[in-house]
């Protein structure tokens, strides 16, 4: 596609609902007894992966506009698939029901896209495997066949940060026998916590570090609105900081303290966002504004990565307009997302003119450095989040650029376009 430069963008947005929050109510929505209704259930294509899925494992899920019905089964009541289940490009699809169907009296086939299947499953493979489930797989990538089996309660030290991997084990623990104590060595978004919380609150108890979960326990379908993505409100975050002029106002955001790394980064670096009209459900909620302004150099380390692990593309193109030297690091597991984020940011930021160094685990940017257009023709990497932060930069470039496949925004935020066009006018 093409673009040319833009003007400040202006306006109020209510955005999709959160992808996260969105995967796992589907997922609770069908092991429950009953029925859930889900709002403003974001209809992406991740998400849609995973409603596919559970009706192929025999779940009736109803749609209408953004709400969805799920008729649920219970723990034991999901059909054996007569199809292989294709998880599509979702790596959060994969991961967590790779964890329910671990504990499931059958095998599953899981397929995915060309991406989806370079990325790593030993991850959940090797602690499911630990409680008593077998795979076969492709050298440890999709397409992998789980067989489901009689499930132990463990102790598991997660050896990565990994919300997917969290809550794969916390999705084959609720089906073991015996308790089963999850250590993480730092925080991940804890949505599955809450959503567990809420369906089934005597199956979990937790501390500052440890998560245990005691299986047997009933599970009973709830009503779930879904709050703002703030991984897509993030675009709109860094594009009010970084366009001159702009002023943006974002509705009913997702604030979940293990998510809002972005919001504590540009805090620092002195850009101005408030939060109005908290609200607080399952998950916190606020309306978010942001204003342009001068923003300072930052230095993120290992233990900030979890609470922005999607936004670091973000961070970059933030660092690319800040005045001095910003530096990324223990970022490495930005290398196994849908693209290696690193190596693909250090690429295509470079074509804008941005002075960027890729590190083994993270970025080093110069935002003192004008930018200046070496090529034209940008690439997504069939990645949605590259995707959308480079046609937020190129709205700081006054000649046209195109972005290859800039359709992958469908995956998380299928309405980017609209959005934009909406704050543009
Ligand atoms: O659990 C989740 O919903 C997610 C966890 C994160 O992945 P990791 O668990 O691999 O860090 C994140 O990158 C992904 O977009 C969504
Ligand atoms: C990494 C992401 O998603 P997933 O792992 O579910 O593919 C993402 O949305 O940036």
């Amino acid at each position: 596609m093409v673009d040319s430069h833009s003007t400040p963008l202006r306006g109020t947005i209510t955005i999709p609902g959160d992808k996260s929050i969105s995967h796992r109510s589907i997922i609770f929505g069908a092991i429950s007894s009953g029925t859930t209704t889900v709002s403003h259930f974001l209809k992406s294509a991740d998400c849609l992966s995973t409603m596919q899925v559970f009706r192929d494992l025999g779940v009736n899920i109803q749609e209408d506009d953004d709400q969805v019905q799920i008729k649920g089964l219970g723990l034991t009541g999901l059909q054996e698939p007569t199809v292989d289940l294709d998880m599509g490009n979702s790596g959060t699809s994969t991961r967590l029901i790779s964890g329910l169907l671990a504990g499931q009296p059958f095998a599953s086939r899981m397929v995915g896209d060309a991406s989806l299947s370079k990325r790593p499953m030993g991850r959940v493979i090797d602690p499911l495997t630990e409680m008593g489930a077998t795979f076969d797989s492709d050298d440890r990538h999709l397409p992998m066949t789980v067989h489901g089996g009689h499930l132990q309660g463990m102790r598991y030290r997660l050896p990565v940060a990994s919300a997917q991997v969290k809550s794969a084990v916390i999705l084959a623990a609720l089906q073991a026998e015996g308790p089963t104590v999850i250590e993480e060595p730092s925080p991940s978004r804890d949505h599955t916590e809450r959503m567990l919380q809420t369906f089934s609150p005597q199956s979990i108890s937790r501390t500052a570090h440890e998560i245990t979960i005691t299986p047997g326990q009933p599970f009973a379908g709830q009503a779930i609105i879904v709050p703002g993505d703030i991984s897509s409100a993030a675009f709109w975050l860094v594009a009010g900081a970084i366009v001159p002029g702009s002023e943006i106002t974002i509705k009913n955001v997702g604030i979940n303290p293990t998510r809002t790394g972005i919001l504590n980064v540009l805090d620092r670096m002195g850009a101005q966002v408030t939060q109005t009209n908290h609200q607080d459900q399952v998950e916190p909620s606020a309306d978010l504004t942001v204003t342009f302004s001068d923003l300072q150099p930052f230095e993120v380390g290992a233990e900030e990565i979890p609470g922005l692990v999607d936004e670091v593309p973000l961070l970059a193109l933030l660092a690319a307009r800040a005045n001095g030297i910003s530096k990324i690091t223990g970022a490495e597991e930005l290398r196994f997302k849908e693209s290696d984020r690193l190596q693909v940011v250090t690429q295509e930021f470079k074509k804008l003119g941005i002075q960027i160094e890729e590190l083994p685990d993270g970025l080093v940017i110069d935002g003192r450095q004008p930018w200046h257009l070496e090529d034209a023709n940008l690439d997504s990497h069939d990645d949605h989040r590259i995707a959308m932060t480079l046609k937020i930069a190129s709205l700081l470039v006054d000649k046209p650029v195109n972005i290859k496949n800039f359709e992958a925004v469908n995956i998380s935020y299928p309405t980017f376009m609209t959005d934009l066009e909406h704050l543009r006018k």
